[in-house]
């Protein structure tokens, strides 16, 4: 695992989305998966950039979602699809025709998970899937103690992640307690991991992440399981991680040819 610190969110932004349209140039129709929440929307604004200015054509890119909400009427402004189509789809001028997620109002709710798990596969798998991290350490919406071998399937929110999330609805009430969720061994799948954190909120499970044993109960510790996984975080989110000082002479000791 590499973890690589930025000095603040923008920064983190700037740097991914240099990695995200590095992957566009080598395979025009890489297959990115994307995260919602408010932490990765710096990499999409500056993504989305290099797009307006030509540095770099995402029109053949194929995108797909992490999770989604369970029972949310089709259409509404924070179902999932609604804000990958609105946060990242259209600003980066991609195809809709070119964008997977799980049908969050399906009646047979199992069945839209394996499909998902299928249309994934079928799709010959995600080349890079960016993260974000909840403060209880999920990703995804892989609460604690989510199976590390778990496919795309309905979970259930944590009192916590539902209060995090509450400030997208008009109250508490309005979030829903079902979601759907590629699994930990879904996104293990992925060619490369991205994690994105930024903020002290998220210091403590980034720690756990990192540092701490590969557990359940910290789902984003599973990314030390992966051949290829890349945590960028800012100061804030950086301060309680014990190994900081190797990270960052690491990273600035990095020949430039390896790219993220
Ligand atoms: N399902 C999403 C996660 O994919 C995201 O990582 C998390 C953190 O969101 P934020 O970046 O807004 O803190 O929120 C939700 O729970």
């Amino acid at each position: 695992m590499e973890v690589v610190i930025v000095p603040d969110a923008t920064a983190g932004g700037s740097l991914i989305a240099d990695a995200l349209a590095a992957l566009v140039r080598r395979k025009p129709d890489a297959l990115l998966g994307v995260a919602t929440g408010s932490t990765p929307l710096p990499i999409y604004e500056a993504l989305a950039a290099q797009v307006a200015s030509g540095a770099v054509d995402a029109s053949r890119v194929r995108v797909c979602q992490l999770d989604e909400y369970v029972g949310l009427p089709a259409g509404h402004p924070e179902s999932y699809r609604s804000v990958v189509l609105r946060e990242v789809v259209e600003p980066l001028g991609i195809d809709k025709g070119s964008f997977l997620g799980p049908d969050g109002s399906a009646d047979d709710i199992p069945a839209a998970c394996t499909a998902y798990d299928e249309a994934l596969r079928a799709a010959g798998g995600v080349d890079l899937q960016i993260l974000g991290i909840g403060t209880d350490g999920h990703i995804g919406f892989n609460e604690p103690c989510s199976s590390l071998a778990s496919r795309t399937r309905i979970k259930t929110l944590t009192r916590q992640t539902r209060e995090d999330n509450a400030r997208f609805f008009d109250s508490l009430d309005e979030v829903p307690h079902h979601v759907i969720t590629q699994g930990i061994g879904t996104i293990l799948e992925a060619r490369h991991l991205v994690l994105l954190a930024t903020g002290a909120g998220k210091a403590h499970a980034v720690a756990q992440a990192v540092e701490g044993p590969v557990a359940a109960v910290v789902p984003a510790s599973a990314l030390q399981l992966h051949p290829h996984a890349t945590v960028v975080v800012d100061e804030a989110a950086a301060s309680e991680l014990k190994l900081a000082d190797y990270f960052r002479a690491t990273y600035a000791a990095k020949p430039e040819w390896q790219g993220l």
